[in-house]
């Protein structure tokens, strides 16, 4: 190793351990998995006194689609950049901020851009907003992205609802789930096969037929590439072969994060361009012709979205279940331990609100979701 290179190491390694106190407080912690829970319960509490409203509902606006947030009413809206430990969006097209208000009547909270790993964050940082909308009381999530369309099939302006995707980050160890685990995210061993709700998708392409835009609406695999130069004909060619239909620059490690804390997630892509897969063309990718063909499809992806919360929210299709692969045994995880008096007057009647130091709403919520505590039907 050169003696630059060593040097080099020697900040990172300084940084790292200047950052560990933020993550678990352990010394050690290089591959951490990223803020602690007393972190992000920070930066949740801090946005809740923000706004009297409790959405259960998220939506994560990608490139050029902040506009999605627009429609939201009697909003308050808070920088990223205000959010203690928050990191700032620095990409054109990302506003950077969380808008939380009404969506036609329903509690929203609104990303008004990402946060991604070509801008320098770690997946865990990129992702990391996912976990502090869990403790605001999150369990639902709409995911929107910019992409390529890799599919020849697909047209510039297609949205794409993503059935499934492929970790290309994720199958080679950079995920934003490595590190430290911490029970209190949801397990650490989960299934993936289940991510893109079946039913939000085919209430998605329902509400596209009564748009009368179902031509244009697909379903499709995607893939999240680390950018941020776009991809070359070999590359594209290669991701085709393993039946990639768009790909990004994100999306996927929200997704991840979303699914660990059992959140039910619907996501979709905006085609903004035709991936070129072939040498002799000469159309070349750029970042205006994706904002501009955010812009030119923002008022039906506003009516889009739109009516698809409104049916998210309806009773029936907001019942959350846990996601399996909770390691048996671990009721000590909640901040204050429960002796099993308490877990069987939890059991027995969700008491919350009666036994506030035993666990907070939040975390028997969350506990549900995980579940480590059932809901009594009396
Ligand atoms: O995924 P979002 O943020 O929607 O945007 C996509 O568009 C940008 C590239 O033009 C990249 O950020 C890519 O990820
Ligand atoms: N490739 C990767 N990311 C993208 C693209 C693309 O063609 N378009 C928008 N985001």
């Amino acid at each position: 190793m050169s003696n630059h290179a060593l040097e080099n190491g020697v900040a990172n390694i300084k940084k790292e351990e200047e950052l560990s106190d933020m993550r678990h407080g352990e010394k050690f912690s290089f591959l951490s998995s990223g803020y602690s829970f007393e972190i992000i319960e920070q930066m949740s509490n801090y946005i809740r006194e923000k706004s009297q409203l409790r959405p259960r509902i998220a939506v994560i606006c990608g490139s050029g689609l902040g506009s999605l947030a627009d429609i939201i009413l009697d909003s308050t809206v808070i920088s990223y950049e205000e959010i203690p430990h928050f990191p700032p969006s620095t990409v054109p097209g990302h506003a950077g901020e969380l808008v939380i208000g009404l969506l036609d009547g329903i509690p929203v909270i609104a990303m008004k851009g990402r946060l991604h790993l070509y801008e320098g964050y770690p997946l865990w940082l990129c992702s990391m907003p996912v976990r502090v909308m869990k403790l605001l009381g999150v369990r639902q999530i709409v995911i929107t992205c910019a992409a390529g369309g890799l599919n020849p099939s697909y047209k510039t302006g297609d949205i794409m609802i993503i059935k499934d995707h492929v970790n290309l980050q994720g199958l080679i160890g950079n995920s934003p789930l490595v590190g430290k685990h911490d029970e209190r995210f949801g397990p650490r061993f989960f299934p993936m096969n289940k991510t893109y709700d079946s039913h939000y998708r085919e209430i998605a392409k329902r509400i596209a037929t009564d748009m009368g835009i179902s031509d244009s609406v697909r379903e499709g695999v995607h893939v999240m590439v680390g950018g941020p130069n776009y991809e070359t004909i070999a590359e594209l060619q290669f991701l085709r072969l393993m039946g990639i239909d768009s790909v990004g620059m994100s999306t996927v490690h929200e997704v991840l994060v979303a699914r660990q804390c059992s959140m039910r997630v619907f996501a979709f892509c905006l085609i903004t361009n035709e991936c070129v897969t072939e040498y002799d063309c000469n159309l070349e990718a750029n970042h205006e012709e994706v904002l501009q063909t955010a812009e030119q499809r923002q008022e039906t992806l506003k009516l889009f979205v739109t009516k698809i919360v409104a049916e998210m929210a309806k009773p029936e299709n907001s019942i959350v279940q846990p996601i399996p692969g909770r390691t048996p045994g671990r009721t000590n995880i909640v901040k204050h331990q429960i002796n099993a008096g308490e877990l069987r007057a939890l059991r027995k009647g969700r008491i919350a609100s009666t036994k506030p130091t035993v666990a907070t709403e939040q975390e028997v919520n969350n506990m549900l979701d995980l579940g480590i505590i059932e809901p009594s039907s009396g």
